[in-house]
Parts: structure tokens; sequence; C-alpha cells
């Protein structure tokens, strides 16, 4: 075990100091594009801004005849592509048994190392995991001599990592966040699902009988495959400082059920998901984004509760510390998506009569 004195020393000699927080900077939309696949890496110059992050996916849905291309083409696109203030860069490296990932490491933090912000690792099934890719990060950091730690997110795919989630989260200070992979996590679990995220109809429950007629008509109600499971990420996320994110949601014809989908992980507490094709970039950020009204509610709960504590009545509710504190999470987000979003900004300000900011 490290001793906690020991937590935030580089692993390596020269590699940069971990950092203490998570950096606080927009994610809502993690938009995966393959860098071997020439229509989609053309579209990347028009995407930086649109979206939070850029992340550049070298693991599954890359064709095995194409791993090094799409290795080679996101080391072409970050060299060329400025990014600017607002858009990061991330990847998807190989997993951790691949024959690929040693080379997706080595080249991507050797070439273009001061230009990735995080690193997503695949199939993540114990801290033991974690801590390779810390230590090899720290090697290949001071060998590049790189100046900021480049982050790790985990995606949770496997039994074993769920089971491991808390140990996942709180394994390193590069930790970023974690995301739920529902593809591979339902194919480990051995559930009978044959999807990409999302829900299933036959995951119900069913109005009892009336008058015991078990032949009469009854209404049912699909339920979320995946509540459990974020909400555990949620609390292991919360409980190490780090951030939660929903996953892909495969069914892009659907942007219905997609914005449900979205919006249970937000309301659970995730600040982004994945977003596969570009018409889920603005279901994402219209759901990752509080709405104006409730930013104007946690506005004027603030201001009604005055200097925090006791309880007040509100539109015959009552408010007090606790309900305030979920207030204050709107309204950080609110400003902090506001800081990068004229849009945002115009759509949150105070109403006349909304009282202070
Ligand atoms: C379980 C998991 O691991 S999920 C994560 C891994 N999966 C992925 O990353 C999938 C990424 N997305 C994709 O591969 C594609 O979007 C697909 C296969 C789902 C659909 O692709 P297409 O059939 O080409 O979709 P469609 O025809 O609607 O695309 C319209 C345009 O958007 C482009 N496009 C599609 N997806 C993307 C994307 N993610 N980023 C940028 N551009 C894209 C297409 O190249 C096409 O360009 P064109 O107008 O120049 O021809
Ligand atoms: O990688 C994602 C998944 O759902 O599997
Ligand atoms: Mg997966």
């Amino acid at each position: 075990m490290r001793s906690a004195k020991d937590f935030f020393a580089p692993l390596a000699v020269g590699a940069p100091d971990p950092v203490r927080e998570v950096p606080a900077r927009p994610s809502r939309m993690i938009h995966f594009f393959d860098p071997s696949n020439p229509k989609m890496a053309a579209k990347v110059p028009d995407l930086v801004g649109t979206v939070d992050v850029l992340l550049g996916n070298l693991e599954d849905a890359v064709k095995a005849d194409n791993k090094e291309a799409a290795r080679r083409g996101l080391v072409d696109i970050a060299k060329v592509t400025d990014v600017g203030e607002h858009t990061q860069l991330w990847t998807r490296v190989n997993a951790l048994d691949s024959p690929w990932v040693l080379d997706d490491l080595t080249t991507l933090v050797t070439e273009i190392g001061d230009r990735l912000d995080v690193v997503m690792v695949p199939k993540v099934q114990g801290p033991e995991d974690i801590h390779y890719v810390d230590r090899l990060l720290a090697q290949l950091e001071a060998r590049a001599g790189l100046r900021r730690p480049i982050l790790v997110h985990a995606i949770l795919e496997t039994a074993r990592g769920m089971a491991n989630v808390e140990e996942i989260a709180g394994a390193s200070p590069r930790m970023q966040g974690i995301s739920l992979g529902p593809a591979d996590l339902a194919a480990d679990r051995r559930m009978k699902t044959t999807r990409v995220g999302g829900g299933h109809p036959g995951y119900l429950v069913r109005q009892d009988p009336t008058d015991g007629d078990v032949q009469g008509p009854r209404a049912t109600y699909q339920q979320d495959l995946w509540h459990y499971t974020i909400a555990r990420m949620v609390d292991a996320c919360a409980m190490h400082g780090i951030l939660p994110y929903y996953g892909p949601f495969g069914d892009i014809q659907d942007v219905v059920a997609c914005e449900d989908q979205f919006r249970n992980a937000f309301l659970l507490g995730c600040v982004g998901t994945w977003t596969l094709h570009p018409v889920q970039i603005a279901i994402a950020k219209k759901v990752f984004s509080p709405s104006a009204h409730d930013v104007a509610h946690a506005r004027r709960v603030k201001e009604a509760m005055g200097d925090g504590t006791g309880a007040v009545m509100l539109d015959g509710k009552m408010e007090d510390d606790a309900s305030l504190k979920q207030c204050l999470v709107i309204l950080e987000l609110a400003d902090r998506l506001s800081a990068n979003d004229p849009e945002l900004a115009a759509l949150y300000a105070p109403a006349e009569g909304d009282g202070p900011a």
C-alpha cells in the first residue's frame, strides 16, 4: 500500500507533479471519432468549439487492420489542429491486454503528449490497471519532458470493474473520471440484451390485476436497466472527487430515447456523456446544461435562504440548507458553462426581479 504522503509525488523522476483536483472544465459531450476514417477526420476542425471534448478513438469500432492508421491519424490531427481553449483532446487507447496498447501510449505521449488532456482506458478491471497506466504515463511524460500530467479516465465495462469501482476511482490522483460502458458490461455480465446502451422493452413491471383478472388489461412500465450501475458509479466518483459520465447510446436514429437516457444520467449526477454521431451533440448539450428554469429557481432559493441556514417556505415548499446545496450545484454549473458560452450566459442571466446572481 502506498503511503498517503507519496500520493502526490511523481511516479518517475522528471515527471510532472500530479494534480490535486480534477480541472473544472466542461465535458458535457465526449465526441468520438475514428482517426483512420477520412470522412470523420475531415470533420474534426469544424467540431472544435462545438464540443467540449474531442476523443480520437483507437479501440472498439476501429477495425483491427486500421489500428495503426488510427494511431497515426490521431497524431497527425493533434499536430495540425488548434483545439482552442474550450475543447479538450482525449483519446481512448486499446485495452491493456491487447497487442496495440503499448504502442498507443508510447507513441501518443511521446508525439502529442503536450496536446492530450485525458487518456481513456477501456475494460478496467481494478486499481492495478490504473497503477500500471499511472507509472507508465509518468515514465513517458518524464522522457517527453511534459510539464503537466495527462489524466486517466476509466471505462466501467466488466463485472470485476464494477465490483472494484470505488478502488478504481481512488487509484491515482490522475483519475479524471469514469464512464459507463453498457455494451461490454452487458456482455461481461451475461445480460441478455443485444444493444449499445439504452433500455429494453422486456425489462418492465406490470400493474397488479384488477379483481384478480390476470387476463385483463394491465399497464406495464419499462424500467431502467442501468439505474444501479450508474448510481453506484456516481457515488464512487463523488467519494473520490472525480467525474461520472454516461457512455454510448447506439440507436443513433432514436433521438428521443437518447435524450431520456442522457437526462436520467444527468439527474443522477453524471456531468456528461459520449456522443457517437454529430446528431447526438446538440442533445448532450441540451441535457447536460441546466435549464433556464432550474437556474432561475436555484437563484430564488439562494436569495430566499439569506445566510444559508434555517428553513423558509417558497411557492408552498420547504427549503433549507440541503435544498440550497442542491441549488448551488446547479448555479455553479451554470456559472462554469456561461464563462465559455455567451448564449448560455444570456439564457441564465437573471431576469428583472430575480434577485442577485
Ligand atoms: C460500444 C462502444 O465502444 S461505443 C464507441 C465506439 N463507437 C464509435 O466511436 C462510433 C462512432 N461513430 C460512427 O462510427 C458512425 O457515426 C456510425 C457508424 C455510427 C454511423 O456512421 P454513418 O453511417 O457514416 O452515419 P451518417 O451517414 O449519418 O453520417 C453523416 C456524416 O457524418 C459523419 N460522421 C458520422 N459519425 C461521425 C462522428 N462520430 N464524428 C464526425 N463525423 C461523423 C459521416 O462521416 C458522414 O459524413 P459525410 O456527410 O461527409 O458523408
Ligand atoms: O465501450 C463502451 C461499451 O459500452 O462497451
Ligand atoms: Mg466497450
